[in-house]
C-alpha cells in the first residue's frame, strides 16, 4: 500500500520535531548567537527585539518647508486649511543634523526634511505654498497659509516607543527587519543556529563538474551531477548550513564511511553533530541501491509514496542521526524538498517563509495518473489587470527534465484522485 502525500509529511513532521524541539536541542531552545547585522540576513531572531530608543529619536520635519507654531482650531481638518497667507519673519534655516534654536512667536523657520523641530514650532508648511514659494532671503518675509498644529511633523516615537517590541522572537529576518534594527542603533542581532544538514549525492556514473575524470569530455556512460548543486542551493536558500559529502560511489561500505565522518567526526561534541542527513538516489528497485543497501539494519524505512515525482522515499535515523533519502532522478528530489523537508524546516522553526499557494487557471487540458497526487512543473503568470492568473506546464511529468525544471516558477499540483483536467481548470500552484 503505498503512502500518501500527507502520511509522509507527517512522518517527516513528526521525525524532525522529535529530534528538533526536544528539550536537548540547540536549535530552539539555546540563546541564540549574536551575529553582525548584515550576517543576520536570512536567520532567525532568537529573542525579541525591544526599541532601545524612540523612532523617530525626536520629533521632525516630514517636508521641506516651514516651522512655525500653529493654534489648535477644532474646525480646521485635514493640513492645509486655508488658501489666505500670513505674513512671517524668516528664522534661521534649520538642516537636519542639528538642534535647532527656539523659534519666537510670530516667525518661521524654514526647515528641512527630517530636521529636528525647534522648541515653540508645531506644523510644517511645505515650500510649495508658501508664498513666494522658495526659501526667503535674509530679512525677507514669507507668506504661508494657515495650518494645524502637527501637521507634516513624524512626532518622536511614533513609528516605535522606545521599549515597545521591534521584531518578535522567531521573526526570519529580511532587509526591513535589518533597517529597523540598524535605526535603533543596533550593530547585531541574536539569532538561531541553522540547522545543520550533510549532503549526500550517490552514483557510480555522476562526476562533479570539473572532475579530472571528465577533463577530456565526459566519459562515456557518466553524467555531472545536478542533485548536489540543486539540493544544496535549494537548502542554502531555505536558510540551511549544508555540510559536504563527496560523491559516494554505489558501494555501501564506501557510504557508512562517508556518514561516519560526519555522524561520529573524532573528538567533536554532540552540538557539531549534523541535524539532519539527505541522501540522494540508491533508494529504488534496482541491484545497486546503495542507500538501501548500506541502511540495511538501521532504522530507516524504504516506501513508497503515492507520488510521481518523488514516488520512493526513504525514512528514518542513522546511529541517532535524522535520515530522509530523496530518490536520484532531480526533479523527484525538487518535489520532495519542496513537499517535505521545506515545509516542515518552516513549520518547525519559522524559516524559510512558506511557499505561496494559490489556485490557478490551467492554460491546457492534462492527464494524471490515476491513485498518484503528480506534480507538474509550471510556468505561472499572476494575475495582472483583467487577466487571471494562470498557469501552463512546461517539459513534461518525467522526473530527468532539468531543462523543463529550469524554466519553471511553480509547481502544479495535481491530486491523486484527478486523472482528467480540462483546459480552464483551476488548479492549485505553489509559487517557486
Ligand atoms: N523497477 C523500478 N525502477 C524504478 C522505480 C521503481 O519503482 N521500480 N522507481 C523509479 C523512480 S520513480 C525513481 S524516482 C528512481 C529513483 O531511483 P533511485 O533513488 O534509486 O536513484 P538512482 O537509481 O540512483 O538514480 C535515478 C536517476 O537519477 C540520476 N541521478 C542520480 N544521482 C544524480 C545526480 N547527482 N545528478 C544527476 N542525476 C542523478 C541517475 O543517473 C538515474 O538516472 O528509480 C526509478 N526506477
Ligand atoms: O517518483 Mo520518480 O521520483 O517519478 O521519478
Amino acid at each position: 500500500m503505498r503512502r500518501t502525500v500527507a502520511e509522509h509529511h507527517k512522518a517527516v513532521r513528526e521525525l524532525l520535531a522529535g529530534a528538533w524541539l526536544g528539550p536537548d536541542s540547540t536549535l530552539k531552545n539555546d540563546a541564540g548567537t549574536r551575529v553582525p547585522l548584515m550576517e543576520s540576513l536570512g536567520r532567525v531572531l532568537a529573542a525579541e527585539l525591544l526599541a532601545p530608543v524612540d523612532l523617530p529619536p525626536f520629533a521632525n520635519s516630514q517636508m521641506d518647508g516651514f516651522a512655525i507654531w500653529a493654534e489648535p482650531a477644532d474646525d480646521q481638518p485635514g493640513n492645509v486649511v486655508s488658501e489666505k497667507s500670513t505674513p512671517y519673519l524668516t528664522a534661521a534655516t534649520i538642516p537636519a543634523g542639528f538642534v535647532p534654536d527656539s523659534l519666537a512667536p510670530g516667525r518661521a523657520a524654514p526647515i528641512m526634511t527630517g530636521a529636528m523641530m525647534p522648541q515653540g514650532a508645531n506644523a510644517v508648511v511645505p515650500v510649495e505654498q508658501a508664498v513666494p514659494a522658495r526659501f526667503p532671503g535674509p530679512g525677507e518675509k514669507v507668506g504661508l497659509p494657515a495650518t494645524v498644529p502637527g501637521a507634516f511633523v513624524r512626532q518622536q516615537g511614533s513609528d516605535l516607543p522606545a521599549g515597545s517590541v521591534a521584531i518578535p522572537a522567531g521573526t526570519l529576518l529580511n532587509a526591513a527587519h535589518l533597517g529597523l534594527a540598524s535605526a535603533l542603533g543596533c550593530t547585531g542581532l541574536v539569532v538561531r543556529r541553522r540547522v545543520r544538514v550533510l549532503l549526500v549525492t550517490t552514483g557510480d556514473e555522476v562526476l562533479l563538474p570539473g572532475d579530472p575524470r571528465a577533463a577530456g569530455g565526459l566519459p562515456a556512460g557518466k553524467i555531472f551531477d545536478a542533485n548536489m548543486a540543486l539540493l544544496r542551493a535549494k537548502l542554502l536558500e531555505a536558510g540551511v548550513e549544508v555540510v559536504l559529502a563527496p560523491v559516494v560511489e554505489d558501494k555501501p561500505h564506501a557510504l557508512l564511511e562517508a556518514l561516519d565522518q560526519f555522524v561520529e567526526p573524532d573528538g567533536e561534541s554532540r552540538r557539531d553533530r549534523v541535524d539532519l542527513i539527505l541522501s540522494t538516489g540508491g533508494i529504488s528497485a534496482g541491484a545497486f541501491e546503495v542507500v538501501k543497501q548500506a541502511l540495511d539494519g538501521f532504522d530507516v524505512e524504504f516506501v513508497q509514496l503515492a507520488l510521481q515525482p518523488g514516488g520512493p522515499q526513504a525514512i528514518g535515523s542513522y546511529k541517532g542521526v535524522p535520515f530522509l533519502g530523496f530518490p536520484g532522478n532531480p526533479v523527484s528530489g525538487v518535489v520532495s524538498f519542496e513537499l517535505f523537508l521545506r515545509p516542515v524546516l518552516s513549520e518547525l522553526l519559522g524559516a524559510p517563509v512558506p511557499r505561496r499557494r494559490v489556485l490557478a487557471t490551467l492554460a491546457h487540458p492534462m492527464s494524471s495518473p490515476a491513485g498518484r497526487h503528480q506534480v507538474r512543473r509550471g510556468i505561472y503568470e499572476g494575475p495582472e489587470f483583467e487577466s487571471a492568473a494562470s498557469v501552463r506546464e512546461v517539459g513534461g511529468p518525467s522526473s530527468h527534465l532539468l531543462g523543463a525544471l529550469a524554466q519553471a516558477n511553480a509547481l502544479i499540483q495535481v491530486p491523486a484522485g484527478v486523472t482528467e483536467l480540462h483546459a480552464g481548470a483551476k488548479v492549485e500552484v505553489w509559487l517557486l
